[in-house]
């Protein structure tokens, strides 16, 4: 039951004072109940966590209030996308709307004095079930970490799968062939062949880079690698191309097949190179609805190598499924950018797998393999603290879309190092791809005209009703990114705000309907139409003046579907900076709240500034924007200490 709906004064109550509360409510409810109420009310717990925790409490018997307060903590952060609790850092560091003080009012209300008290009630309770124990109870203690069963699962199935990769052997790699596929030298380090030379030798590797350090380049000579080496050994291999969403995948399609037309190898090679990438969830065969794949552990994935591009969006259970569904002589190459938002859903995997690849190279061992196969200087990289993760990890350190003087860069660099300095200078300089665009004292709306005229181009070709591919284009080309969801420069107003203005403007007849030019998003994946959360349809005529939502296929061809056939999308002239990871755009307008938010990070405004190729333009104060680049998002696991324990 949500007591706090019936309390709305819980809203202004600081722990110290709900005592008064437990005798507004009606009777029997514990004090545990209280608090439980009191921190939904103060949006520390949602209902669910609430709900959660008193079947527990009902049905499993607990009444110890230390299990029911982290049993609702862990549920609380899953859904802010933490993996588990850290019992010692939530003592120090309390959820966001509580301080330190309060938290530790609430938790002495539910018996606990300290870290270590607290962490005895939970390895007392029937609930929780202690690590390395494999008793099947909701909640699992690992140290003092504190996880619900089945992320626990989750995190030790990547785990294991990672172990095993670490024990096995390493494969013979043609140096000569690697040569060929870079022949230009210099005098740095050539990080692409270094990544080739090191994913060729490992059946699991990741290849970390921002924007335009060649990931797809590199990756598309590692493919090449691969089957001239398979050719050699007459055993033709089974290649699979795959990423998070729809739009990725058909980036990822466009970006190999160009990528590949200037390898300079035989055409047989070439063409034995699949273009073609599938969303994950097509790969695993969705069940939609279900959260079991038709791949998986007993009906493994037909083939030898798999490229995951934009792993930053994979989430934990995902990459778990993944894992379990990879036959054990697959190769699996990961690819993105580790300094992008993770996931919406729980779990940072690209982030904690590279997690300290900016300062730690290899093992000396292995640099020493790696510089006999690519000649190039790697000795000095060589690390005797390098953790058996390191090896299957290559970071691409030149971008060859920004050189160093290019105002994107330059910024997306000083954002990515949290130096918030540097990112107003940049802002400040008079770089031609960069601008900035500072809120006017007491200015409460954004600038919409302003906003709306980077679409001109657009409506230019919906009213010359060009065709799809090249309304495609147009629309392409620009984007409004909004950080937040809610509010005046939130997503919802900004984009009823311009489908008003474009009305306004004669564009649109009617924005309460459809009409041509409206472009959505759609917001969950539809089996029935093959179409994923996140797809973006354009509203344009058929040949027989029917309106029809036009949805790009990864093969780059297009499907026109009746609009009722759409039940979730929103429309999408703006969309969050969430929604446009996977995607890149010629300019960016992207758009700050005038207030502080939690969600302005520097991991959020580097993905933004990033999807901008040619132009962006930041709408923001500048205390927003220093506070952001200090910014940094947490999200708890245990993959970090697992994997990089120095
Ligand atoms: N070693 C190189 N020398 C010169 N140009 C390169 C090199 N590697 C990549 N490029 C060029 O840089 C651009 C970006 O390369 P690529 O698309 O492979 O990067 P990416 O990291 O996949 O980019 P994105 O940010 O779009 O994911 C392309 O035009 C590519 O041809």
């Amino acid at each position: 039951m949500d007591f706090s709906n019936q309390l709305g004064i819980f809203d202004q109550v600081t722990a110290s004072e709900d005592r008064l509360l437990e005798d507004l409510l009606p009777d029997g409810h514990s004090s545990v109940q209280v608090s439980l109420s009191t921190l939904q009310a103060k949006g520390v717990f949602r209902a669910i966590d609430c709900q959660w925790i008193e079947q527990l409490s009902q049905h499993a018997g607990e009444n110890d209030a230390a299990v029911l307060m982290a049993g609702a903590l862990c549920s609380a952060y899953l859904g802010a996308g933490h993996i588990c609790i850290d019992l010692a850092t939530i003592w120090t560091v309390p959820p966001e709307g509580l301080s330190v003080a309060d938290l530790h009012v609430f938790l002495e209300k539910s018996g606990v004095s300290n870290i270590q008290s607290w962490r005895d009630a939970l390895a007392k309770s029937g609930l929780v079930s202690e690590a390395p124990s494999a008793a099947e109870r909701p909640m699992v203690l690992v140290g003092t970490r504190l996880y619900l069963y089945r992320y626990y699962q989750y995190e030790q199935q990547v785990l294991n799968y990672l172990k095993r990769q670490f024990d096995r052997s390493v494969f013979d790699v043609d140096g000569d062939l690697i040569a060929r596929l870079f022949p230009d030298k210099s005098d740095k380090v050539d990080w692409q062949k270094v990544a080739v030379a090191n994913a060729a030798s490992l059946l699991f590797s990741v290849i970390s880079g921002g924007p335009g350090t060649g990931k797809t380049t590199t990756v598309t000579k590692l493919l090449a690698l691969l089957v001239a080496q398979s050719f050699a050994q007459g055993k033709p291999l089974r290649i699979e191309l795959a990423a998070p969403t729809g739009k990725a995948a058909a980036r990822l399609t466009e970006s190999i097949s160009s990528a590949k037309a200037n390898l300079p190898l035989s055409d047989e090679i070439k063409r034995a190179i699949p273009e073609q990438a599938s969303t994950l969830h097509r790969l695993l065969g969705s069940d939609f609805g279900r959260s079991r794949f038709k791949h998986n552990k007993e009906n493994p994935l037909h083939l030898d190598v798999l490229l995951v591009d934009e792993v930053s969006m994979v989430d934990l259970p995902m990459m778990a499924k993944l894992i379990d569904a990879m036959p054990p002589h697959a190769r699996l190459i990961l690819l993105g950018d580790k300094d992008q938002l993770a996931s919406v859903e729980a779990g940072s995997v690209l982030g904690d797998l590279s997690f300290g690849i900016d300062d730690v190279y290899f093992q000396p061992e292995w640099a020493t393999r790696l510089e006999n196969l690519t000649s190039e200087s790697l000795t000095p990289f060589g690390n005797v603290s390098a953790p058996p993760i390191s090896r299957a990890l290559t970071l691409l350190r030149t971008s060859y879309r920004f050189n160093e003087n290019s105002g994107i860069g330059s910024l997306a660099k000083a954002m990515n190092a949290g130096d918030a300095k540097g990112v107003l200078r940049c802002l400040q300089s008079d770089h031609d791809d960069v601008h900035w665009c500072i809120p006017e004292e007491g200015q409460t709306k954004a600038d919409i005209a302003t906003l709306a005229k980077g679409y001109d181009d657009y409506w230019e070709a919906v009213r010359q009703k060009r065709d799809i591919a090249q309304l495609y284009a147009a629309f392409s080309r620009y984007q409004i990114l909004t950080a937040v969801r809610q509010g005046e420069f939130g997503v919802e107003k900004i984009n009823a705000h311009l489908e008003l203005y474009f009305y306004q403007r004669g564009r649109v007849k009617d924005p309460h309907v459809w009409y041509p030019g409206k472009a959505v998003m759609l917001t969950r994946n539809d089996a029935a139409l093959g179409l994923f959360n996140g797809d973006i349809g354009l509203c344009m005529p058929d040949e027989s003046q029917r309106l029809r939502v036009w949805f790009m296929q990864p093969d780059g061809s297009f499907t026109g579907l009746l609009p009722s056939r759409l039940s979730e999308f929103e429309v999408v002239f703006a969309m969050t900076v969430h929604k446009s990871q996977g995607s890149e755009f010629d300019r960016v307008a992207l758009l700050l709240p005038i207030t502080p938010s939690p969600v302005l990070t520097k991991e959020l405004l580097y993905t933004g500034i990033t999807r901008a190729k040619k132009d962006v333009t930041l709408w923001g104060a500048s205390n927003l924007i220093r506070s952001a680049a200090t910014t940094k998002i947490q999200r708890y696991s245990g993959l970090v200490d697992a994997l990089w324990p120095n």
